[in-house]
């Protein structure tokens, strides 16, 4: 039997201009060896979801999400939960798109972003799960995060506010810290802090700074918490996020890699961001599903150090081999074994 795609359209998203490309991006697929059918979402809530799961169940073979980052999000989130999950494509439509970023498909053409299936390139990719909600990109917390929910759309990038801050003065008194108590391996944070962030690509809101060694398979956040810091402090963050990513050695900032995360409140209501949308309010608990879902990528462009491409055994088998070593007496370590 031929191979089963559907393509999952949002035809309002970004520019809109997805329909006239439709025929031509069929026709890609169906050239990778794919019989393609397409569907349009709906203005229902979760219709790209609802779309990804019916076709996973039936057994499909490749969904394509086209569309902004919410509706990779949405079929992410549709067939996360599957034994038999489908393998993903990406064609961007939004406005930032930070996923096609990091898996280096092109942003401006969205038949060039189709066409990248031919080169048979895939990345299995880390997501997050954050409680009973998955995410492809980011987890956020804490009152900067917080200001997305107000601003416009094409502002909701996590940082691409800043300069809608700098514009609105009035908002100033709100960038408040908050106590809160973040549990991570082999650690724990507790107190005031502006926010935090758990990243799985170094795309975040079009910057490709503010994580700049994130690896996409490793099974691991980046987790970011920005120690309680003022307006003036955060701009000169920014300013060495923009330096070359020298803000992870910053006293403010803490820095680490972890595959979960336990964030807590500590009396005050923490909602949560979710690529860029509310998601609950915490506590809630973030765990990396590591090489969790197939995606086409423009690996050639990929930089080799974000790409560890073990196969899941291996990776374990390598731990395993670590957590060995470091149990063994200090001599042995070291290569002496009488
Ligand atoms: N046919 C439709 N009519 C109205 N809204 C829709 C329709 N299909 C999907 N949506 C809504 O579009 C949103 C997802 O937008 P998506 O992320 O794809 O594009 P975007 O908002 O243009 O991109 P970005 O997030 O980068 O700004 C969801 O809230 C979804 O409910």
């Amino acid at each position: 039997m031929r191979k089963r795609a559907r393509v999952i359209y949002n035809p309002t998203s970004g520019r809109e201009a997805l329909k006239d490309d439709m025929i031509d991006i069929l026709a890609v697929y169906e050239k990778a060896g794919y019989e393609t059918s397409a569907y349009a979402t709906t203005p229902e809530p979760n219709s790209a979801r609802d779309e990804a799961y019916r076709v996973a169940k039936e057994g499909f073979d490749l969904i394509i999400a086209a569309g902004g980052d919410g509706t990779i999000n949405q079929v992410v989130n549709g067939i996360a939960g599957l034994r038999h999950r489908p393998k993903m494509a990406i064609i961007p439509a939004g406005t930032t798109n930070d996923y096609a970023r990091a898996l280096r498909i092109p942003r401006e053409d969205p038949v060039g972003a189709a066409k990248i299936v031919l080169k048979d390139q895939s990345i299995h990719m880390d997501i997050g799960k954050a409680n009973d909600q998955y995410f492809i990109n980011i987890a956020a917390g804490g009152l900067l995060t917080e200001l997305t929910y107000d601003v416009p759309s094409q502002m909701k990038s996590l940082f691409g506010y800043l300069a809608y801050l700098v514009k609105g003065a009035e908002l100033m008194p709100q960038i408040k810290p908050i106590q809160m108590d973040i549990k991570y391996d082999g650690g724990e944070f507790h107190g005031e802090a502006s926010m935090f962030l758990l990243a799985l690509t170094n795309s975040v809101g079009g910057f490709e700074q503010i994580v700049p060694d994130a690896s996409l398979d490793d099974g691991k956040f980046t987790m970011i918490i920005v120690k309680s810091a003022n307006m003036f402090e955060m701009m000169r963050l920014m300013t060495l996020v923009l330096n070359g990513g020298k803000h992870i050695n910053d006293p403010k900032v803490i820095y680490r890699k972890t595959s979960k995360v336990v964030a807590k409140p500590v009396d005050n209501r923490m909602m949560i961001n979710l690529d860029g949308e509310y998601g609950g309010d915490a506590p809630m608990t973030f765990k990396n599903l590591a090489r969790h879902i197939e995606m086409v990528a423009n690996l050639d462009e990929i930089p080799d150090d974000a790409v560890l491409g073990l196969p899941a055994d291996v990776q374990k088998a390598e731990e395993k081999f670590i957590k060995a070593v470091e149990k063994l007496p200090e001599d042995e370590k070291n290569g002496k074994t009488e």
